[in-house]
């Protein structure tokens, strides 16, 4: 039976397909991404709806046909093909953060290199201050397939004010107020990452105080650009 959705969203629905169907595109082109890895989602506005892509789909392939329309449980409502190994992932962040619109996982070298030490990426740039409020922190190791990545992603985030976390042993999920909104943050995340361990080369960066984050942080969500 067809879900009476489909219809009453259809024109919501297939914007936020072909939304997501060209965010994916950023993933290989920020080189956040090898083969298939990754995945990319949007909530559907006014809807318990998201749209992700089908598990496996190529991203020089990609099209609006390769995205899956799925209830907040992760189930497929609407698409040919499975939807994304990564959906109850997404889809708990969802159930758990109303707020969260876009939901983003790479395999991007430098922050997937600090999940593999599970060690969290200290804040000793401003640009981190700026966009992710501090430091950037390690998620659970958990296995790929039920809510447990989901629920790690959640219990890392929840209280942070940073919009990514480094799944130990996996690599980074990022969230945000839109689907390129996380889209940035996947990409402001690898920059940081590689910058942050290329300083650790030549010796041990200093974490900025406290004070100077916030005030970083403030200026950055509530002055810049406005
Ligand atoms: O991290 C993993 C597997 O370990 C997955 O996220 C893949 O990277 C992408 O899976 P699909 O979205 O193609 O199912």
């Amino acid at each position: 039976m067809t879900d009476p959705r489909l219809a009453e969203f259809r024109a919501e629905i297939d914007r936020v397909k072909q939304v997501v169907t060209d965010l994916h595109a950023e993933l290989p082109a920020n080189d956040l991404v090898t083969w298939t890895a990754g995945n990319v989602s949007e909530r559907v506005p006014g809807v318990d709806l998201f749209v992700i892509k089908a598990s496996g789909a190529r991203y020089h392939t990609l099209t609006s046909d390769d995205m899956v329309v799925c209830d907040l449980d992760g189930n497929r409502v609407e698409g040919e093909r499975k939807p994304s190994s990564d959906t109850a992932a997404h889809a708990y962040v969802y159930r758990a953060m109303p707020q969260v619109q876009g939901v983003v996982h790479t395999h991007s070298t430098y922050a997937t290199a600090w999940s593999a030490r599970r060690e969290p990426i200290p804040c000793v740039l401003t640009m981190m201050a700026d966009e992710f409020g501090g430091d950037i922190p390690v998620g659970p190791f958990a296995l790929i397939g039920d809510d447990s990545i989901g629920r790690g992603i959640v219990e890392t985030l929840r209280d942070s004010r940073s919009r990514a976390v480094l799944m130990a042993n996996h690599g980074p999920f990022t969230i945000g107020s839109s689907g390129l909104d996380a889209v940035k943050a996947a990409v402001m995340l690898e920059e940081v990452a590689r910058t942050v361990h290329t300083a650790r080369l030549l010796g041990e960066p200093q974490r900025i105080d406290q004070a100077d984050i916030d005030r970083l942080w403030d200026r950055y969500q509530n002055v810049y650009g406005q």
